[in-house]
């Protein structure tokens, strides 16, 4: 196995517009890095600069509302769609609930699919005016950054180009506006703004943070900060790969510290790509060795997942 002592950073139009060696080299740097990380950094990503922009003077928008509006679209469907206040989500196995507050937009299947009310409906706030238009096309962006970065991995874990998007194919994947406030002074010492922890999902595709603390653990132990160059992506595998995979790409546990420098809000958008629900998260032939997780179909281990971090009632 390769090794890194950082997040190595690549380049996606190596593998989208590159001749076949950049393309073979794409897919051999994002298997190397997933490999001992779990984690990259995505540059040249095709996601306009203006979209993001708008994505987070919205999401800021939205944030900086009076709590008794933002609690009008709080869903109360265990945090799945809409609003989620502070103190709700904390980590499994955490004492204390994170520091951060968000809102959670799940897939929209297209018109005469047969997954239409499969999934919760959306909430959509009445402003900004441009909310539901800016996150459902930054939705679709990300879906599709997620679904390309897995097609690149696949010749590496062995398996056909349109397994995971076939998966993946109007699953049950979220779009999460997180916003962690200046910390409280009242706050609880132990409280961070997201505490120790790994992802639930396939891939997290994370659309770069307007200030820095998130970490990842590295496998020396320490904690390693991910820092990806302004409006970058950082892109980092769930548990429900490192299951079907038995580990062999890890699902690295990540957090975001509490800021050392000034007390300000810091808002990041992780999409979180999930599969299909009926979705079956065995583990690949080529990884089987006896140590593999039981079978298990992707809603299930969802709804396990949700129910230990407190987002399930
Ligand atoms: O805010 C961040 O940078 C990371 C958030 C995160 O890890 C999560 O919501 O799962
Ligand atoms: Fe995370």
């Amino acid at each position: 196995m390769q090794t890194f002592t950082e997040v190595p950073e690549l380049s996606l139009s190596d593998f989208t517009d590159g001749d076949a060696a950049a393309r073979a080299d794409f897919i051999a740097a994002l298997y190397e890095g997933f490999r001992y990380f779990g984690f990259i950094i995505l540059r040249d990503h095709g996601i306009s600069k203006d979209l993001l922009d708008r994505a987070y003077i919205a999401s800021a928008d939205f944030f900086t509302r009076p709590m008794d509006e933002k609690m009008r679209y709080d869903s109360g469907l265990g945090g799945q769609r809409g609003y989620t206040k502070t103190g709700r989500e904390q980590a499994v196995g955490g004492k204390v609930p994170d520091l951060k507050e968000f809102w959670h937009i799940g897939q929209e299947p297209a018109e005469g699919s047969d997954m239409r009310g499969v999934y919760q409906p959306n909430l959509w706030p009445d402003h900004p005016a441009d909310f539901k238009e800016t996150f459902l096309t930054l939705y679709k962006a990300l879906e599709e950054a997620g679904q390309v970065m897995l097609e690149a991995l696949a010749p590496s874990l062995e398996v056909d180009t349109e397994y995971f998007r076939a998966m993946t194919f109007e699953g049950n994947s979220i779009l999460r506006l997180l916003h962690y406030p200046p910390v409280p002074e009242d706050a609880d010492p132990d409280a961070v703004r997201a505490a120790a922890h790994e992802d639930i999902n396939l891939i997290t595709i994370l659309v770069a943070a307007s200030s820095s603390g998130l970490e990842l653990l590295d496998r020396n132990g320490e904690w390693l900060p991910v820092e990806g160059s302004k409006n970058a992506l950082i892109v980092d595998a769930g548990d429900m790969l490192a299951r079907i995979t038995n580990n062999h790409i890890p699902a690295t546990t990540h957090r975001v510290v509490n800021p050392d420098g000034p007390n300000v809000s810091r808002y990041s958008m992780p999409f979180f790509l999930h599969p299909r629900p009926e979705a079956q998260l065995s583990c690949l032939p080529q990884f089987r060795n006896g140590s593999e997780m039981p079978d298990i179909t992707a809603d299930d281990f969802l709804q396990q997942r949700l129910e230990a971090i407190g987002l399930k009632k």
